[in-house]
């Protein structure tokens, strides 16, 4: 398999564990310098393989003195890179440069009145009173030798710190969380100041290289595109297109998991908006006859992720026999695939598997194309920023997110031909009933859920029902990693209820989810 081409220098977010590594990431971008995450067990030199602009050791639930707690190696401090510690990260540097980390008897979470003595290079512009966001039991006492002490707190003798000759920095509090005032200021200029670099990083300029870097992988070999009319195999395709022109043909599955109406929307709109060369194939039975009698989601998922792949191979074939003797093999598949999707599925770096997005921890192991996936590296905000450049149409940019295992993943269940019908026609009147009521800008997404093996007791018609609830899960979010649960107005979840249990055979109850991410995820399975 060729490797995805490589992206910018990135200033590595070293992950202990924390709540907000994400959030590090984001704030870091948002300062227009390329970041991704890494997990603590990486080794310094696995880091340096990365070639990091600079380091951010991220917060962290343990105690720096516990027995067993993540640790840095000192040997990072050493290698000329600029490092940044943030509350964990910030007491672990302590304590591998020598200073002293202890319980102060005194917890500070929330909004917490830090005092400035100098602001040095990491402050420059904090006036000498401000207010950081906390959330620590350890502090730092004592500082390493070489460093100069910025700030104090109640319960942080040392709160942050500084050795500009070897450009090492620390912060006791959060940063990048915005109840912290000044904590994007104090990211920029670690970032501008400390680690001198430009903030010239956009997602437009993944443009310019992703074209480059598409035509050096795929030279004059043709190459399909898993297109779902959504917005990230939409931007890829248009980048793709840009990159290869009609060496690209776009490949749209129908697996029967599909929302009512899909097809025809897909087949119809992005072609006209797009003008791509579009092949629709039609699997439902495929896919229907390998998910029979599966129930657990996994692997459910590893079910989708291989057939999806089974069916690009038949375009492939298709495709090339069409071409007859002018046709070269396909040996690339284009996915859209998010930097969300590779965290979640576990991205082989060593981070929690929570769930295998089909197109990375679901494809199959004997895959024979090389991937091509542009966007790997992004988020779904900044993949919607990179469409708008390219002028894909705000219909599409703007387009709520559909998994690619569709309503397979939205039945708790075996997914059965009845099911899905009974599923698809409760989610088209959540969805009419939505965009009525002007609601699609204000939510994410809402997934609607069959809960297929539970039963409960209703009375309609004067007569006893025993039917199944199907569950409303609006979210509202800015990249799917975090999400709360959308106040819905109660009128509208009163008709939409109304609706589904009048309308729908089977459905006698309907709920609504209030959970926000973490801890459950947006997707029931
Ligand atoms: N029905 C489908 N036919 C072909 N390829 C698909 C289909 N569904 C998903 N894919 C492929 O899997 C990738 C991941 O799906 P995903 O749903 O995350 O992205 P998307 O559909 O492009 O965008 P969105 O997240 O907005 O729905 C897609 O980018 C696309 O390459
Ligand atoms: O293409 C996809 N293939 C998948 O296997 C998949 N699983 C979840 N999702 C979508 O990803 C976002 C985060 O979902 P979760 O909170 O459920 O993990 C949400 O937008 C989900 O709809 C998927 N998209
Ligand atoms: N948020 C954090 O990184 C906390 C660090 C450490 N667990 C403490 O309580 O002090
Ligand atoms: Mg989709």
């Amino acid at each position: 398999m060729t490797p995805t081409p490589s992206a910018p220098r990135p200033v590595l977010v070293v992950d202990f564990g924390a709540q907000y590594a994400q959030l590090i990431a984001r704030r870091v971008r948002e300062a227009k310098v390329y970041s991704e995450i890494v997990p603590h067990t990486f080794t310094v030199e696995q880091m340096l393989a990365k070639d990091p602009a600079a380091i951010i050791l991220s917060g962290g639930p343990s105690s720096v003195y516990a027995q067993g707690a993540p640790f840095v190696d000192p040997a990072l401090f050493e290698a000329g890179v600029p490092v940044l510690g943030i509350c964990y990260g910030f007491q672990a540097m302590a304590k591998a440069l020598g200073g002293t980390v202890a319980q102060t008897g005194l917890s500070e979470y929330g909004g917490t009145a830090v005092e400035v003595c100098q602001a040095g290079a990491l402050l420059a512009g904090s006036p000498d009173q401000q207010t950081a966001w906390m959330s620590h039991g350890d502090a730092v006492h004592a500082a390493p030798e070489g460093f100069e002490v910025l700030a104090t707190s109640a319960g942080s003798p040392v709160a942050a710190f500084e050795d500009i000759g070897r450009r090492l920095y620390g912060v006791q509090w959060h940063p990048e969380v915005k109840h912290s005032p000044l904590g994007q200021k104090a990211l920029e200029n670690f970032l501008y100041q400390g680690a001198g670099l430009a903030g010239d990083w956009t997602p437009g300029n993944v443009i310019a290289d992703q074209i480059a870097l598409i035509r050096e992988q795929v030279g004059d070999s043709r190459v399909i595109c898993g297109l779902s009319g959504g917005v990230d195999s939409s931007v890829a395709a248009a980048l793709v297109q840009q990159a290869v022109g009609d060496q690209l043909t776009c490949v749209f599955v129908d697996h029967g998991l599909l929302r009512a109406g899909e097809v025809e929307q897909v087949e119809r709109d992005f072609v006209a908006a797009t003008g791509v060369k579009l092949v629709v194939m039609d699997e439902k039975q495929r896919f229907l006859a390998a998910l029979a009698g599966h129930s657990d989601p996994e692997t459910k998922r590893k079910i989708i992720g291989r057939e999806f792949i089974r069916a690009f191979e038949q375009a492939a074939r298709d495709i090339v026999a069409d071409a007859g003797e002018h046709g070269g093999e396909v040996k690339f598949l284009v996915q859209g695939t998010l930097y969300p999707d590779v965290v979640e599925s576990g991205g082989g770096e060593g981070t929690a598997n929570i769930k295998s997005h089909h197109n990375v921890g679901g494809l199959p192991d004997d895959l024979q194309f090389s991937l091509v996936e542009p966007l790997r590296a992004l988020f779904k905000d900044e993949v919607r920023a990179v469409g708008r450049e390219l002028g894909v149409p705000e219909v599409i940019v703007a387009r709520q997110p559909f998994p690619g295992p569709g309503l397979g993943i939205r039945i708790v269940g075996e997914i059965t031909a009845e099911r899905l019908e009974i599923l698809r026609a409760a989610d088209a009147i959540a969805r009419e009933e939505l965009t009525k009521a002007g609601l699609d800008d204000e939510i994410w997404q809402c997934p609607v859920v069959l809960l297929a093996d539970v039963r409960s007791v209703g009375v309609q018609g004067d007569g006893r029902t025993y039917g199944h609830p199907i569950v409303l899960r609006p979210v509202s979010s800015e990249d799917a990693m975090t999400a709360d649960w959308t106040r819905l107005p109660y009128d509208v979840l009163a008709i939409i209820s109304t609706r589904i249990t009048n309308e729908v055979k089977d459905v006698n109850r309907v709920v609504l989810d209030v959970t926000s991410k973490p801890p459950g995820t947006i997707e029931w399975e």
